[in-house]
């Protein structure tokens, strides 16, 4: 194997090797689906944990519900992943981060982990996974003795391919094959997941699940590369799209990310003596779990952890692309905690707001508003910025996830304002801003500037704290169709028409590259601009049909 680094963990900063694009070095044959030798089956194996009752998922899928859930209204979060690996409690540790990053998927949850029965008895990989919430999922704390061993990798869902409501798509996927038992984590969405599946079908492999993810495993079981890095990376090099992915094996963890780096994923130690590794999809989830960052796992990087002495070795082996990391992670969905992609989100959300307000004032503006929770930090810097005093004109209840609405107008409006109560005292009489984060469908503002009128304000005006969405995203996060958006619709004036309110303005692209400075051509900004660093290759029709037959 070429080009690998691998050090102790006691030898201090773990010396990694270059910037993955720097090595160009390949194992194998360019990406190309490869022909297996004979029909693969891989046997997908979960501990499940149903739902409990249906009634208590809090999320529930339309089809099972008076409520059905129309979060497909709006860009819905992505996954989390987790991995730990040189701790006794690390399943325990896993459920922890994975609280961390609930914000990126609420439809399932999952553990796989290494367990060995005793010293003398072989190390095996076991799996819990469950529909709805971390703390609804793994609420029986027996889990974590059944999840006893000290590797662990954990997920938490939010279906891009796949139904939501199937048990079976909650990862971690645990699958075995000639080489032993594997699991995988990943957030993202493979762009040509279509095209690789229905190869892969042809050629016998036989599919437990309808998420996009279960292809990983399929192209790494039909490799005959060894060791399993070189299987990971001729894997990789058949796919297309967003992967930040984690895998665990009895003895090792593993992590990937694609080349143009969609998706965060970093690195970083336990400050416990065991000073285990851990990867995560953000920042906050090493906070919580006192582990420090080390560094991001570089798009095109693999790297793996082994589990007898924790050394770490990196190898830099897809071929190099742009890097195009996904700017809407630092506008709506990472915790304004985290660092991503080297960058502090909550300062982030601050600048976009403060720029939004040079560039879009209101005159004559008695009070700056936020929509909570994620207008929050840009409202901060609108504020900040324009000298209005900044107030909490709207109340978010904490006992509303993220908004159920239903198809209907009136219930619509029921659902607002069971989520977002507004403050008489505050917005009575006034010329209002109110800022947000985003405009997907326009839903949420329509009802917005109705409430904040209902309660006697004199004038609305919306500042958004992002250009106005005009396409969908094709790399992990789960937004409406193209025809769906509001701003794919109708120019500006159209939306404020639609929305009701008495000015609407967006930061510009422009502003938001000048804000990305040097580093802007590195990230990707699609879904505002309309270019795609990876070729839609399958039509979302397919992807819909594709679901509407599971
Ligand atoms: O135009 P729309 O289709 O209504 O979608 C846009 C809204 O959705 C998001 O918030 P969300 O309600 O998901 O929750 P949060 O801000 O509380 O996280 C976003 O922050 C906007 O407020
Ligand atoms: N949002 C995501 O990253 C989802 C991962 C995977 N595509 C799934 O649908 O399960
Ligand atoms: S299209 Fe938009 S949401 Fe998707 S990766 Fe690019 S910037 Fe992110
Ligand atoms: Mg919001």
């Amino acid at each position: 194997m070429a080009a690998a680094t691998t050090t102790s963990p006691t030898a201090g900063r773990l010396p990694f090797s270059p910037h993955p694009n720097a090595n160009p070095a390949r194992l194998s044959s360019p990406a190309s689906l490869k022909t297996p030798s004979k029909p693969v089956s891989l046997h997908l194996r979960h501990l499940t944990v149903p739902s409990a009752a249906g009634a208590a998922a809090p999320y529930p899928d339309s089809s099972s519900s008076s409520i059905p859930d129309l979060l497909s209204d709006k860009p819905r979060d992505e996954c989390g992943v987790v991995g730990i690996i040189g701790d006794p409690d690390a399943s325990y540790l896993c459920s922890v981060a994975l609280h961390a990053l609930q914000h990126r998927g609420q439809e399932g949850a999952g553990i796989v982990s290494t367990h060995r029965p005793s010293s003398d008895s072989p190390v095996s990989l076991r799996s819990v996974t469950g529909l709805g919430l971390v703390s609804q999922v793994f609420q029986d704390k027996s889990k974590f003795d059944y999840l006893s061993g000290s590797a662990a990798i954990g997920h938490v869902r939010y279906s891009t391919a796949g139904s939501a409501s199937s048990l079976a798509n909650v990862q971690p996927f645990l699958a075995g094959y000639r080489f032993g038992q594997l699991a995988v984590a990943h957030n993202g969405n493979l762009v040509n997941y279509s095209s690789l599946r229905a190869s892969l079908e042809d050629s016998g492999s036989i599919f437990n699940t309808s998420s996009d993810t279960e292809v990983i495993l399929h192209l790494i079981a039909n490799s005959n590369s060894r060791p399993l890095i070189s299987r990971i990376v001729d894997a990789c090099e058949a796919l297309q799209g967003a992967y930040s992915l984690v895998f665990l094996t009895k003895n090792k963890l593993f992590a990937a990310r694609d080349p143009y780096g969609f998706r965060p994923l970093v690195l970083g130690r336990l400050r416990r003596p065991s000073r285990g590794i851990v990867f995560a999809s953000e920042t906050c989830a090493l906070d919580l779990i006192e582990a420090d960052y080390e560094r991001e796992v570089n798009p095109g990087e693999v790297i793996f952890v082994d589990g007898h002495d924790l050394s770490i070795s990196s190898l830099c082996l897809m071929p190099p692309k742009p890097r195009k990391a996904c700017i809407f992670e630092h506008i709506y969905f990472a915790l304004p905690n985290s660092i991503v992609f080297g960058r502090a989100v909550y300062s982030s959300r601050y600048s976009f707001g403060s720029t939004l307000a040079k560039e879009s004032p209101v005159a004559n503006a008695d009070v700056v508003i936020p929509v909570p929770d994620s207008g929050f930090y840009a409202a901060l810097g609108y504020a900040s910025h324009s000298g209005v005093p900044f107030q909490q004109g709207l109340i978010r209840s904490h006992y509303v996830g993220r908004t159920f609405i239903q198809p209907e107008q009136n219930i619509r409006d029921l659902a607002v304002r069971l989520k977002l109560a507004p403050v008489k005292g505050i917005l009575e009489g006034k010329s209002v801003v109110v800022v947000d984060d985003s405009i997907v469908r326009g839903t949420t503002s329509s009802k917005i500037v109705r409430l904040i009128k209902d309660a006697g304000a004199r004038e609305v005006h919306m500042r958004i704290a992002s250009p106005p969405i005009v396409g969908s995203c094709y790399y992990g996060v789960d937004t409406p169709r193209s025809e769906e958006l509001i701003s794919n619709k109708m120019d500006v004036e159209g939306v404020r028409n639609a929305i009701g309110c008495d000015s609407l303005a967006f930061l510009s692209l422009e502003s938001l590259r000048n804000l990305l400075g040097k580093e802007a051509p590195s990230y990707c900004d699609a879904c505002f601009s309309g270019n795609y660093p990876v070729p839609p290759m399958e039509n979302e029709a397919d992807r819909l049909l594709a679901e509407e037959e599971e």
